[in-house]
Parts: C-alpha cells; structure tokens; sequence
C-alpha cells in the first residue's frame, strides 16, 4: 500500500480540505502533481514556517495549488470503445418502446464513460492518485472519475448485452491485476481508496464473462485470484459467531483505520467533531469506513445510522448492515469458485470447496451486530447471543 503524504494524511491535506477550497472533498485528492512529492512536501513546509500558527492563509494555498498541482482528469488520454457498435441484438428483444428507449441510453453512455489511463501514470505514479490498471476502464461518470469495484459487476454485466466482450474482458483483467498486486480489490482505482475492499464481485463477474462466452481458458487463468480474493476475506474480514451453540463464520465489513476518508475528510471531521467527550474515541472514522467498504455512501441518510457510545465495557459501534450483507457474497463467491474447479475437471482443488457448496446458506444474523473494539457481539433476534474472533 502506498499511504501517500499528500493524498492520504499529513498537513496539505489536511490545510487544503478544511480551508473548504472545493465545493467537493474528492477534487482535490484527484489532482495530479507537477513536482515529485519531496519537492512539493518541502516548498509546504517552508510556506507553513513562514505563516502565523503554520496554518498557510487561503489565498496562499490557492497559489500553492497552482504552482504544484493540476487539475483532476488530466490522467485519461480519449477512449472509445472499439467493440461499440449501433445494434446490439438484446436491443431488439425489448418489446416496450420506453424501455428500449432507456436501454439505448445506457448501451450510448459506454461511449462516454470509457476511460484510457495515460501510460505516464503507470511511469511516474508518485506523481497521481490514480492507480495504473492496464486496460481501460468504464467509470461511474461525474465526481467518480476512476473505476469503482462493485459498480464495475453491473457494468460488466451491461457491456456483455450490449456484445462488448473485448471492455469487459478487459475491466475483468484489470481486477486480477489488481488481486495480484494488493492481495485484495482496493475500493476504487486511486491510492487512498487501497485501505479498504468494496461488496466482493470478482467471481461473480467472472461468472457472467464465462456465461457469456464459456471461454474455459480465461476461467482457468482467472481462478487463482479469484482463490486469493476469497482468502483476503476469510482471513481479514471474518468472524466466528456462536448461535445455538453452533459456530458458524460471517464475514463483514471491517477497516482498521484512524483518520478521516481523504476524499470525504472535512465530512468525516465533522462528523467525528460532533460526538461528545465520552463518545470520542482513536478510531471514531472507522465505522465510515466500514460502511464505505459495504458500499454505502457514509453521508446520506439511511434507516439506519452507526451510533458510538461509551458503556463501562467500551465503545459500541453500531454497524447494523455489517454481517448480514457480506456473507452471500462470500458464500456465492466460494460456491461458484468450487464448482468452477469441478467444471475443470480440478476434483481435489474443488474439495477445499466441499463445505461451502454443500451448505445451502450460512446463518443469517437479522439484527445488529455491535463492534465491541475487537469483537463482534451478535444479537439474534430470538435474543441468543454469541461472540468469538477469529
Ligand atoms: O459509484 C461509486 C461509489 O459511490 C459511492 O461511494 C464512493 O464515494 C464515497 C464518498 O466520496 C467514498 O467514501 C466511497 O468509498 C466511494 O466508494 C457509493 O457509496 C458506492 O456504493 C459507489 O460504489
């Protein structure tokens, strides 16, 4: 992982996002530098020695910006996809005249979503946020100008219908690129993303890639990351409950981290800022983190908010989509990747498998499930409770 001191902690960061420069937190962590990091690091510190209280006045950063940083987006080089065409055949299987009317829409937006990292960010990647991935990428559009991991298993699945094979075997290559280089799927494709993972769609887009063309090769070369990406979680993000008195293992979602999210710092500042004295804690960013890894976007609304609170025992967080949404995925995950070894004739990788594909579901935890620092405390609803870590 590379924490960059720019992008992911330290004072430009933070002098940058709390002076409010942006309208969006995200803008400035997408900027790409003019100098190495070092240079830009040391002409910071001198402006922050020469300010009152080293806090460097707004119109200061303004020029500091300029004179060391672009603007974000200059990473792409234009990209259309080569396999677009006008007429894809599932267009013409959509009966109701408004629905194909939208499927067309969205079969136009892979024009304009296509993104070509330039080869400079692969040359020189101390100078970008942007992680290299070597084939292009279809991004989400707006403030989201990198690709993002789970939305990419829907992408896919469209680029497939709108006969896009070569993008969509393309977006699966860079996963597995990027299994073999973290061990895991950061969230999204820039560097203060890598701390945590996104809902686990690797071998569920491999699934649809291998529905779609049962290309058996790619299966088998695709298989070893997706083994590494089922472990990261097993071993990373597990847990062992006890419900009546039987031990099953969920998965969750769970980041060690301390700091605010670089591209949501001033939300999460305040956020953290807001809880009282006893509320307070050193990790008070880690269940927007979690939630984050969950795919929810910690700002908005939802029915149900994460609370802290101190009880004698410690802090609670209160995370209740945790448990319950990670393992199917898991569980699917670790399904498919069995059969996928049976249906390559590999009977003994297969058997590592055997739990997994003969259970028909993993027990459901319906309730909250409360972080107790290192532990999870599982509340079924029929009032058992059971907590172990694994
Ligand atoms: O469509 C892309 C993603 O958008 C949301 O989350 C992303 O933005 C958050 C705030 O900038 C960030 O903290 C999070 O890690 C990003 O994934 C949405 O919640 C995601 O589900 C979605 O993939």
């Amino acid at each position: 992982m590379n924490f960059s001191e720019i992008y992911c902690t330290g004072p430009i960061l933070h002098q940058v996002q709390t002076a409010k420069l942006f309208d969006d937190d995200k803008y400035f962590v997408d900027m790409k530098l003019r100098e190495t990091p070092d240079v830009v690091l040391s002409a910071f510190r001198n402006l922050s020695n020469e300010s009152p209280n080293n806090t460097v006045p707004p119109a200061k950063l303004q020029e500091f910006l300029s004179n060391y940083f672009e603007k974000p987006g200059t990473e792409f080089e234009s990209w259309t996809p080569p396999d677009w065409h006008t007429k894809p055949k599932f267009l013409g299987g959509i009966a109701d005249q408004q629905l194909r009317n939208w499927a067309a829409k969205i079969h136009n937006l892979w024009k304009s979503l296509g993104r070509k990292i330039r080869t400079g960010v692969k040359d020189h990647p101390e100078l970008y946020s942007q992680i290299y991935t070597p084939h292009p990428v279809v991004v989400p559009g707006g403030r989201f100008r990198e690709l993002y991991y789970w939305d990419s298993y829907w992408v896919i699945n469209g680029l497939l219908l709108s006969e896009m094979t070569d993008t969509a075997h393309g977006m699966i290559q860079n996963f597995l690129y990027l299994v073999n280089r973290y061990g895991f799927i950061p969230n999204g494709g820039r560097i203060y993303y890598e701390r945590r993972s996104q809902p686990p769609f690797l071998t569920l887009m491999v699934e649809s890639y291998y529905r779609a063309t049962m290309d058996k090769e790619f299966l088998r070369a695709a298989l070893p990351a997706l083994e590494q990406e089922y472990r990261f979680w097993m071993q990373n993000r597990s847990v062992a409950v006890t419900l009546n008195g039987a031990e099953h293992v969920l998965n969750r979602y769970h980041v060690q981290v301390g700091s605010p999210r670089p591209e949501s710092y001033t939300d999460d500042l305040e956020l953290a800022e807001g809880l009282t004295e006893g509320d307070r804690c050193p990790d008070s960013y880690r269940p927007n983190d979690s939630r984050a890894e969950a795919g929810v976007t910690p700002s908005l609304p939802e029915p149900v908010r994460w609370c802290s609170r101190w009880s004698g025992a410690g802090i609670f967080y209160r995370v209740t989509f945790n448990s319950h949404r990670a393992s199917p995925l898991l569980f699917w995950s670790g399904r498919c990747t069995g059969e996928s070894r049976l249906g390559l004739g590999q009977m003994r990788s297969f058997n590592r498998y055997t739990p997994v594909t003969q259970h028909a579901e993993r027990p459901t935890v319906t309730s909250d499930c409360c972080g107790h620092r290192d532990r999870i405390l599982c509340r079924p609803v029929s009032g058992e409770d059971g907590t172990r870590d694994v």
